[in-house]
């Protein structure tokens, strides 16, 4: 069973048109948020996502997003040098945050010179200080950080973030906003949990491809109980908005398109 929450699934002809929504999208909430609190804090993923975000670098987002008004964070990282091919720091700024003039400053990124543990609890510590001061919303239920947008991208196997299936304490954690694995095979890493992704004002999950189908399946239908629960069915934003980004193969095995 899925809780309730306001969910929206857009199904897209061609990843070029998830593209351009995606922009559109994440500049109308960018001006919203502007408009309400004078800043937009947002929080990104890896790899496809960023590419999918290539539209706002282009005419006429370049120019009509209030860019110095953005906070950049990062929903998960992985442990590496910035300048490292796996970093989501340096494929952000390669593909799009040195595109934009965006404040130095405003990128939040983690300590990569630390152990993991230390990484996931010193990104904490500095979202703890934004919260406290208001630069990032605070939840209305809770003392959870309440970011304008979280964009996650969606794992083959339905992980968002670097919440995996069957990583129990992390896909568990009530009280952290920032855990850490160390399991994965390529980098250890650090994850927003749920809590956090929870609290936030809009959360966009985007996918594209065939590869993804089955995730997104498992993710969004009535499943039956003997249906794994990925980490994607567990993004569930209590008082906030959920929408789904899919290109047609990414969609192809939801129930309702066949
Ligand atoms: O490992 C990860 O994978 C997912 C999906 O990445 P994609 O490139 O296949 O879209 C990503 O959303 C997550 O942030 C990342 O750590």
């Amino acid at each position: 069973m899925k809780s309730k929450c306001d969910e929206v699934i857009r199904i897209h002809e061609s990843e070029d048109e998830v593209k351009n929504d995606l922009a559109e999208y994440i500049a109308q909430i960018s001006d919203a948020s502007v408009k309400d609190r004078g800043v937009f804090t947002i929080a990104l993923s890896h790899a496809s996502l960023i590419r999918l975000m290539g539209k706002l670098c282009e005419s006429p987002y370049n120019k009509t997003v209030e860019w110095s008004k953005w906070y950049v964070f990062w929903a998960d990282e992985r442990l590496v040098p910035k300048n490292h091919a796996h970093s989501n720091y340096k494929l952000a700024k390669d593909a799009f945050l040195s595109k934009v003039p965006i404040v130095p400053s405003h990128v939040l990124s983690i300590n990569d010179s630390v152990s993991a543990e230390e990484a996931a609890e010193e990104y904490e510590f500095v979202m703890r200080q934004l919260v406290k001061s208001r630069v990032v919303n605070v939840s209305d239920t809770s003392d959870c950080p309440k970011f304008d947008l979280i964009l996650l991208g969606l794992g083959e196997d339905g992980h968002v973030a670097s919440l995996f299936p069957h990583h129990h304490s992390a896909l568990n954690e009530k009280q952290q906003w920032v855990t850490f694995t160390t399991t994965t095979t390529d980098s250890d890493r650090i994850t927003f949990t749920f809590p956090v992704i929870n609290s936030a004002s809009n959360v966009a999950l985007v996918a594209t491809g065939d590869a993804k189908a089955d995730a997104v399946h498992l993710a969004v239908d009535d499943v039956g109980p003997e249906c794994p629960v990925v980490p994607a069915r567990m993004v569930r934003p209590a008082k906030g908005k959920l929408v789904w980004f899919l290109d047609k193969p990414a969609a192809s095995k939801l129930e309702t398109s066949k």
